[in-house]
């Protein structure tokens, strides 16, 4: 294939509706805003997300599991060394519990280093009487309620570049340069376990796998192959304009790649089969995902299969479901039977958050631990049911001790919300409550295999 039909394919999407996009005042001033973009190097690399397509592939087979996570939505404020730390703290105590607990390969993927555009349901918000414009992610416009911060500026496509550049690197060296060392599985609970009984029950899992590791060296093993962990980026391909701006031609394989993140996913609000969003991560060669609520008949999902992934390669395409609680258990089960029957490699992936999210009287967006927990109970009862491989969850938390979500091992209830509430958009869970979460999944899934 030509390098110039490959490209004329990734600007079809251009000709189709495209939902959730910003209104720009200034055309000239987006073209040239995207032109600098893609002078911009690449924040990931092909080959790189090859790797990830091949990890994924190994859960369609059953033969890993999932941990997907991060912000609902990420801040500039936020590229910082400290909540990046924080966050991929929570992350890797969260796989270490997974992977002893459950004895599963983890696959580590961030909701980080992009994540900072966001679909709404409504385009304006109103506060006292005055109506504004709907917050819709730092690189779009500002979360201040004033007119000047919830203008549109394109300009913050490239601060959002930037701010993702900063949190990979932070991610790889973290990552990679020592502090992910899973010798270092008490350090990384040093300030969390005498606060809670997620974080006492935590200290115990990381005594015992202590004691694993210096039996191993004791027996030859060589301790530094665990020395750093293999991490992933995605946000939602929600910005087309930034997304096809940062896709480029991989020159080894001459196929076109977005390399703004290793995993892109399409959101429940912008999935439709004729839109914008789907024709444009078709070209793509990035493993994608797509959301899907409790309204996807399995016609809907076999017809996603079919543009997004008709050749069936394994890895290429994950379904994250997020159906709420109360629906999962009869939603779900349709979806896998058909898909399953088809024969389609599909990672499974429970999203348990965002069919979960209700207004507290206090007027604060949150969610019940309960309900998540139930939401993956069930993802799990559906799957055990159907003989098929429950392969992950995607979640939202912060390594923060935020009161955004109510439940947990410390519990937080309505009436406190008010005190740590400072997500940009939905409500996360807290690192407590992300590790109550990461020992329930870890005992279904044993219970599972
Ligand atoms: O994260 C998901 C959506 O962007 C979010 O739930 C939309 O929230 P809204 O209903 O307040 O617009
Ligand atoms: C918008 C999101 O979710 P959904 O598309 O499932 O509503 C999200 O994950 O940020």
């Amino acid at each position: 294939m030509s390098t110039s039909s490959v490209t004329g394919d990734l600007d079809a999407w251009r000709a189709l509706p495209a939902l959730q996009q910003p209104d720009w005042d200034d055309p000239a001033e987006v073209r040239a805003v995207t032109a600098e973009l893609a002078a911009q190097p690449p924040l990931v690399f092909a080959g790189e997300c090859e790797l990830l397509k091949g990890r994924l592939a190994e859960v369609t087979r059953g033969e890993a599991f999932v941990l997907q996570g991060g912000d609902c939505a990420e801040t500039f404020a936020g590229s910082t060394a400290d909540a990046v730390r924080n966050k991929l703290k929570t992350l890797l105590q969260m796989a270490v519990v997974l992977t002893y607990a459950a004895s599963v390969p983890v696959v580590k993927i961030g909701r980080m280093a992009g994540q900072f555009a966001k679909p709404r349901s409504k385009p304006v918000e109103t506060r006292g009487g005055v109506e504004l414009p709907a917050y819709r992610g730092d690189a779009v416009n500002g979360f201040d309620f004033t007119e000047e911060s919830r203008r549109n500026d394109p300009q913050r496509l490239l601060k959002a570049y930037h701010c993702s550049a900063v949190t990979l690197n932070l991610c790889r060296a973290f990552t990679k340069g020592g502090y992910a060392d899973l010798r270092q599985v008490h350090a990384w609970n040093q300030d969390f376990v005498a606060q809670s009984p997620a974080g006492r029950r935590y200290e115990q899992v990381a005594g015992e796998i202590d004691r694993a590791l210096t039996f191993m060296k004791a027996c030859g093993a060589n301790p530094d192959e665990f020395h750093g962990v293999e991490f992933y980026s995605s946000h939602e391909a929600l910005l087309l304009e930034y997304e096809r701006a940062l896709t480029r031609i991989d020159s080894l394989s001459g196929r076109p790649y977005d390399v703004s993140a290793h995993f892109l996913w399409l959101g429940e609000r912008t999935r439709q089969l004729d839109g914008a969003h789907v024709e444009f991560l078709r070209h793509i060669r990035n493993p994608i995902g797509v959301k899907l609520g409790p309204t996807t008949s399995a016609d809907d999902a076999l017809a996603l299969i079919e543009r997004l992934n008709p050749e069936g390669e394994p890895g290429r395409l994950t379904f994250i479901t997020r159906m709420g609680a109360g629906k999962i258990r009869d939603a779900l089960p349709p979806l896998i039977e058909k898909v399953h029957r088809s024969g389609a490699p599909i990672a499974w992936v429970c999203d348990p958050m965002h069919g979960n999210t209700f207004e507290a009287p206090s007027g604060h967006k949150t969610r019940r631990l309960d309900a998540v927990l139930d939401e993956v109970a069930g993802f799990f009862e559906v799957h055990r049911a159907l003989g098929t491989h429950p392969g992950g969850i995607h979640i939202e938390f912060t390594g923060d001790d935020v009161t955004e979500c109510v439940g947990g091992g410390r519990p937080i209830v309505e009436d406190d919300l008010h005190q740590r509430y400072e997500t940009a958009c939905d409500p996360r869970l807290n690192r407590g409550q992300s590790l109550d979460l990461a020992f329930m999944v870890a005992e279904l899934y044993r219970e599972t295999r």
